[in-house]
């Protein structure tokens, strides 16, 4: 169990220590536990897990421990388990395991291996969602505002009044569906190429992202495709709303969006717009985003199937 001594923003999790271990006993896991130190990589420390035989690797901490982790364990033989100590757990949210520590032990021990899809943007791999534009701006200034610096909330407004719509050059190298609201989709078109003006575009893996918002209630996490979304036409407050209705889990429908579901999207533009990847920053466009499906084994809460009478 790979655990982050600074990740969830309450109690520190060295003190939650005693509840971890008694957690494990009670569902009968032996582990031997490890803190994240800046100098060590959590990646490495997976892939040498694997190497010494461990059958499983347990993140403990919100979704950057869970990616360094889970980057380690691509292709392995033996899954990912979560234990979702950190401030949003989007990835473990998304995938339904629960953050009480008792309970997500559980999960360890009784629930059942699913094999998930994985995000490539350029050499970083993402498990919740990449993007383009806006919101790939505001990452640092948002990861600064958790932080406690709420002052940067002046800038995170800055920045968003001053940004504007720009045209995405969107190439689909592989089959593309789109959403049935699409006037495209409606006519059968086969689409492979696209050219849209957006303040945003979202490649979402998963349902959730950033602050714990359900960017994409639809995306299904193992179906081998990226849930595309083209935030169109938005004004400034229109977004504004939209991301604070989304917020905390909530869905909402937003006709000004569009959703594309498709294996590999390639994004280019005239302008120099800003990538990231689960909130790393990669730089500017252009950049191709595809999907290694069913890269990842996790240990996800059992699925009761109740026979039909
Ligand atoms: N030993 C350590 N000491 C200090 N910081 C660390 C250490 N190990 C990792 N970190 C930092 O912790 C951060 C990752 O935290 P993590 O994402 O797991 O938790 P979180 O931000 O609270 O949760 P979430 O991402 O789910 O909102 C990274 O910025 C990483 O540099």
């Amino acid at each position: 169990m790979i655990i982050n001594p600074s990740s969830g923003d309450d109690q520190p999790n060295p003190m939650k220590l005693p509840d971890i271990v008694a957690a494990l006993e009670a569902a009968n896991i032996r582990a031997d536990l490890i803190f994240t130190q800046p100098d060590i990589s959590p990646t490495e420390v997976a892939k040498q897990a694997i190497d010494e035989g461990y059958d499983l690797v347990i993140a403990g901490g919100g979704d950057g421990t869970v990616n360094q982790v889970a980057a380690g364990l691509l292709r392995a033989p033996i899954p990912l388990g979560i234990l979702p100590i950190g401030t949003y757990n989007n990835l473990a949210r998304s995938l339904h395991i629960p953050t009480d520590i008792a309970a997500a032990c559980k999960v360890l021990s009784q629930g059942q291996v699913r094999s998930i899809d994985v995000g490539q943007a350029k050499d970083r791999y993402f498990f919740e969602a990449a993007g383009v534009g806006l919101d790939a701006l505001l990452f640092p200034v948002s990861e600064e505002i958790k932080g406690g610096r709420w002052g940067r909330i002046g800038q995170a407004m800055r920045l968003t009044f001053s940004y504007r719509p720009r045209r995405l050059h969107l190439v689909f190298p592989g089959s593309v569906r789109c959403s049935d609201r699409s006037r495209r989709f409606r006519r059968g078109r086969l689409i492979s190429k696209l050219r849209r003006s957006a303040l945003l575009m979202v490649v979402a893996n998963a349902s959730y992202y950033g602050a714990g918002l359900a960017i994409a209630p639809d995306a299904i996490i193992d179906d081998g495709l990226l849930t595309i979304k083209v935030f169109r036409n938005f004004s400034k407050w229109e977004l504004i709303r939209h991301f604070w209705a989304i917020s905390n889990g909530q869905y909402r429908y937003s006709p000004k969006i569009e959703t594309y579901l498709a294996s590999e999207v390639r994004c280019s533009s005239k302008a120099k717009l800003p990538v990231h990847a689960d909130g790393y920053s990669l730089g500017t466009l252009p950049v191709t985003l595809k999907v290694l499906k069913h890269a990842l084994k996790v240990i996800v809460p059992r699925v009761e199937v109740v026979p039909q009478t």
